[in-house]
C-alpha cells in the first residue's frame, strides 16, 4: 500500500496555475525526488502535503487514509527551503524546544539529539546561537530536527543547498539509513547528479503539470537515444556507416554510433571484429537525468553525442 497517494491535485494562486493536475504515489521506504525548474510548483505541492495549504481540488491520502493535517503532522518531519529558526536561541535549547514541540519527553528528546548530534559531528555547537552558524551548519541543525522524532514520512526541500561535498555526503548517508529503517523521504532539487545517485523513483513538474514519473533507470531506458560509445585500435576513414549502424561523432580512434534498428550491439561488435580492428572500449550511452530533464522542459535535444567515458 503507498504511504502517500496525490490524485489530481490543483493549487491556484489567483491566476497563476502553479500544481496543476498532478497525480503520483509513493511506496514505503523510497526516496522519491521531486523535480523541476525555477517556480515549477514544488514548493506549492509540498506545502500541501505538509498541510500548510489545502489543495483547491484532488485528494492526498496518507497511510491509507484522507490525510487529516492536524494529526498526521507529527508523523511527518517537513525542513523547508526557508530555514525557521530562532536566531538568539542556543542550538541545543532549540532543538529540545522543537522536540518537545513534536511531542517528545524531555528525556526521549534528550537522548534522540544527543545522538543526532554525535552522528553529524555537532556537539560542540550546544552552546552556540543559531545566528553564529554558517549557512551549511544551520542546514545541518535544520536536517536534525526534522528528523529527531523519526517521522514516517520525512519531505526535505533542497537539502544539499549549502553543504560542502563531506556535509553533503553526510546527510546523504543518513537518509539511505533512514529509509532503510522504514521511513519514506521525498526532497526536492534542481541538483540532477544527486538525484541520479540517491532517488528510487522521480517525478518531474513543469510549469505546474507533472511531465514525467517512475524509476530513473527506467526512465533513463526509455529516453535512451540507441548511441554506442567505441574506443578502436586504430584510426579509421572519417564518417563511417554500414548497414549496422551510422556514425554520430568520431575524433581519432573514438566514435559515436548509433545503432540501426534491429540491430544489437554484439553486431556493432562484429563489424569491427571482421575487418580484425581491435575494440578498446564498447558501451552503451544512456542519457542522465539532466540531459532529460533539459530536452523535456526547454525542449533543446541533450547533449548525449559527446564522449562520456573514454
Ligand atoms: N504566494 C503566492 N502568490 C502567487 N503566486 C505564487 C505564490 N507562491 C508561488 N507562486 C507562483 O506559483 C508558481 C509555483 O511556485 P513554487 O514556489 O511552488 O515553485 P518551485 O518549483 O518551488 O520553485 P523554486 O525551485 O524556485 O523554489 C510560480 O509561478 C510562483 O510564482
Amino acid at each position: 500500500m503507498a504511504i502517500l497517494e496525490l490524485s489530481h491535485l490543483k493549487k491556484y494562486y489567483a491566476t497563476q496555475k502553479a500544481v496543476d493536475d498532478v497525480s503520483f504515489s509513493i511506496e514505503p521506504g523510497q526516496i522519491f525526488g521531486l523535480l523541476g525548474p525555477n517556480g515549477a510548483g514544488k514548493t506549492t505541492l509540498l506545502r500541501m502535503i505538509t498541510g500548510i495549504f489545502y489543495p483547491d481540488e484532488g485528494t492526498i491520502t496518507f497511510d491509507g487514509k484522507k490525510f487529516d493535517p492536524e494529526n498526521d503532522i507529527q508523523r511527518i518531519g517537513y525542513m523547508p527551503e526557508e530555514r525557521g529558526l530562532y536566531k538568539k536561541m542556543k542550538i541545543g535549547d532549540q532543538a529540545m524546544f522543537l522536540a518537545r514541540l513534536k511531542g517528545l519527553s524531555q528525556p526521549e528528546a534528550m537522548a534522540k539529539i544527543k545522538y543526532w548530534f554525535e552522528r553529524l559531528e555537532m556537539q560542540s555547537w550546544w552552546d552556540k546561537k543559531v545566528e553564529d552558524l554558517s549557512k551549511g551548519m544551520s542546514q545541518k541543525l535544520q536536517f536534525v530536527i526534522t528528523v529527531l522524532h523519526e517521522p514516517k514520512l520525512i519531505i526535505l526541500d533542497e537539502p544539499f543547498s549549502g553543504l560542502d561535498p563531506v556535509n553533503a555526503n553526510l546527510i546523504k548517508d543518513q537518509i539511505f539509513e533512514l529509509a532503510q529503517k522504514g521511513s519514506t523521504i521525498i526532497f526536492s532539487t534542481h541538483r540532477m547528479e544527486q538525484v541520479e545517485e540517491i532517488c528510487d523513483q522521480i517525478a518531474l513538474i513543469n510549469l505546474g503539470k507533472k511531465v514525467l514519473d517512475g524509476k530513473v533507470e527506467d526512465i533513463r531506458q526509455q529516453y535512451k537515444e540507441h548511441l554506442y560509445e567505441i574506443k578502436l585500435d586504430r584510426e579509421i576513414a572519417a564518417g563511417a556507416t554500414s548497414s549496422v549502424f551510422e556514425t554520430v561523432n568520431q575524433a581519432g580512434n573514438k566514435m559515436i554510433v548509433r545503432i540501426n534498428e534491429g540491430r544489437t550491439g554484439n553486431d556493432i561488435l562484429r563489424y569491427f571484429l571482421d575487418q580484425n580492428i581491435e575494440v578498446q572500449h564498447f558501451g552503451e550511452i544512456l542519457p542522465s537525468l539532466n540531459e532529460i530533464f533539459i530536452r523535456l522542459v526547454h525542449g533543446t535535444n541533450a547533449v548525449t553525442r559527446s564522449f562520456h567515458n573514454i
